[in-house]
């Protein structure tokens, strides 16, 4: 089965390649050619592809680039969506969060996620990061839908349920790791410092390296965090995963990373993985402005995520794109740093590293996965033409993405979603919602 999309935009995410007009022909799950049409014309390069096996896709008017990747989410969040905002995060997190996340069934988590599934395909993101429980609920909808993810069991641990949580952790691994045609990895998760005391975090480590796999793991969200780490082990939260070891023995994915001192960012340094900015999220939340300029200055690879819809409300990936560039801007005061392109580069090529599947997307280049999005320019907002990039980064909206790709599947065409019932996923997500949140 062949995919052709003729006379579009190209935005390859590549090197710094810049946007040029060309067709992508799609074999099966893989980019097989990305061809410059504005130098030669397509059939002195291929032969004219017809028949039944291949679908032709009109890109004229559309920019075709990398699919979104949001490296750090908690999909099933989004039912616990608009129900208890404008709270400090550990009374969010312990007063509204938790007790509600206690009342969800395995059912709720497999809508949960589908309904985040949908946002994101709306949205233009092919890939996310996922750090929840009844992790077999979300892998058999990633499996279902057609995404690609990368999956964790989140590691909260309280003396009780130690070997519970990490048994579902291992299970989670052994199940589904290389599964849905590949589309899913999985991580080990420990779900922050202030969670995880030395010795479960020391065997979840010594579990990562035996399975040859990543940690994905919050870090340093609040001030507040700072100070309970600096009250139990006269360590920065930064300072304790470092004496442990983690940064030097392992692949790491850091959310937020917002409360990082300088002698914490030369811990980073060097480092397997990187960071994941969350910058709506710190923003509704009140956390603060990672400092992720002076990170990517020091080497340290930095990418994006929303994380869950209870925080950061939306799953639109362009949302944080432009809140990650205009938030070093008023930080520095300062509209020169972190321009538009490096901002889309944290959203597909730089998150596509911290996953580890920077071999297989992240950018448009023959031999890798066919993960792309169409983006509809033929609107107001998106014209006059000027620059691709700075559209792309300052202007679009997920709601202008016409058509997402995964692993050479078209998930949505013309706005309509082909792999999931999004009305039953509505109905199913709001009936479980008003359960899951009554009386909290
Ligand atoms: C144990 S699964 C993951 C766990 O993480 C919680 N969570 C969601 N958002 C945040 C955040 O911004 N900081 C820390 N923890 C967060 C979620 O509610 C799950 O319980
Ligand atoms: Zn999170």
């Amino acid at each position: 089965m062949r995919i052709h999309i003729r006379n579009t935009t190209i935005l390859t995410m590549n090197q710094e390649e810049e946007p040029f007009i060309g067709d992508i022909v799609i074999h099966n799950d893989q980019i097989e050619h990305v061809i410059r049409t504005d130098r030669q014309s397509i059939e002195s390069i291929i032969p004219p592809l017809t028949g039944d096996d291949v679908q032709v896709i009109d890109g004229t008017g559309k920019v075709t680039m990398p699919g979104l990747i949001n490296a750090h989410q908690h999909t099933p969040m989004n039912l616990l969506k608009g129900f208890s905002d404008d709270l400090k995060l550990m009374d969010w997190l312990e007063k509204k969060m938790f007790p509600a996340e206690a009342r969800m069934t395995p059912e709720d988590i497999y809508w949960g996620s589908q309904l985040s599934m949908a946002e994101m395909i709306r949205s233009g993101t092919t890939t996310f990061a996922d750090m929840y429980m009844h992790m077999n609920q979300i892998a058999q909808a990633v499996d279902e839908v057609g995404m690609r993810a990368s999956l964790t069991r989140g590691l909260v641990f309280h003396d009780d349920d130690q070997g519970v949580r990490i048994r579902e952790a291992i299970e989670l691994v052994e199940s589904w790791h290389g599964q849905a045609k590949g589309r899913i990895t999985t991580m080990f998760g420990p779900h922050a410092p202030y969670t995880c005391p030395p010795e479960p975090l020391k065997e979840v480590m010594h579990l990562a390296k035996q399975y040859d796999l990543p940690i994905h793991i919050h870090l340093a969200e609040t001030k507040e965090e700072v100070i309970t780490m600096r009250e139990r082990y006269q360590q920065t939260p930064t300072q304790y995963l470092y004496e442990l070891g983690l940064f030097e023995q392992l692949h790491v994915m850091l959310a937020h990373s917002v409360h990082l001192t300088k002698r914490d960012i030369q811990y980073l340094k060097g480092m397997r993985g990187g960071v994941i900015h969350n910058p709506v999220s710190n923003l509704k939340l009140g956390c603060g402005i990672a400092p992720i300029t002076e990170m990517k200055q020091q080497g340290i690879t930095v990418g994006l995520g929303t994380d869950g819809a209870g925080s950061a409300t939306t799953l639109d990936m362009f949302q944080e794109i432009k809140a990650a560039t205009w938030l070093q801007k008023l930080d520095y005061g300062d509209p020169t740093v972190l321009p538009a392109y490096q901002s889309l580069q944290m959203a597909t090529i730089e998150s596509a590293k911290l996953l580890a599947i920077d071999h297989e997307t992240g950018s448009l280049e023959a031999g890798k996965k066919a993960d792309m999005i169409l983006i509809d320019l033929n609107r107001p907002h998106l014209q006059p033409v000027h620059n691709i990039v700075s559209l792309l980064a300052y202007s679009v909206n997920g709601a202008d993405v016409d058509t997402t790709i995964v692993n050479g599947k078209i998930l949505m065409q013309n706005r309509q979603l082909l792999t999931l019932d999004e009305q039953e996923v509505m109905r199913q997500g709001n009936r479980r919602a008003k359960r899951i949140v009554e009386g909290i």
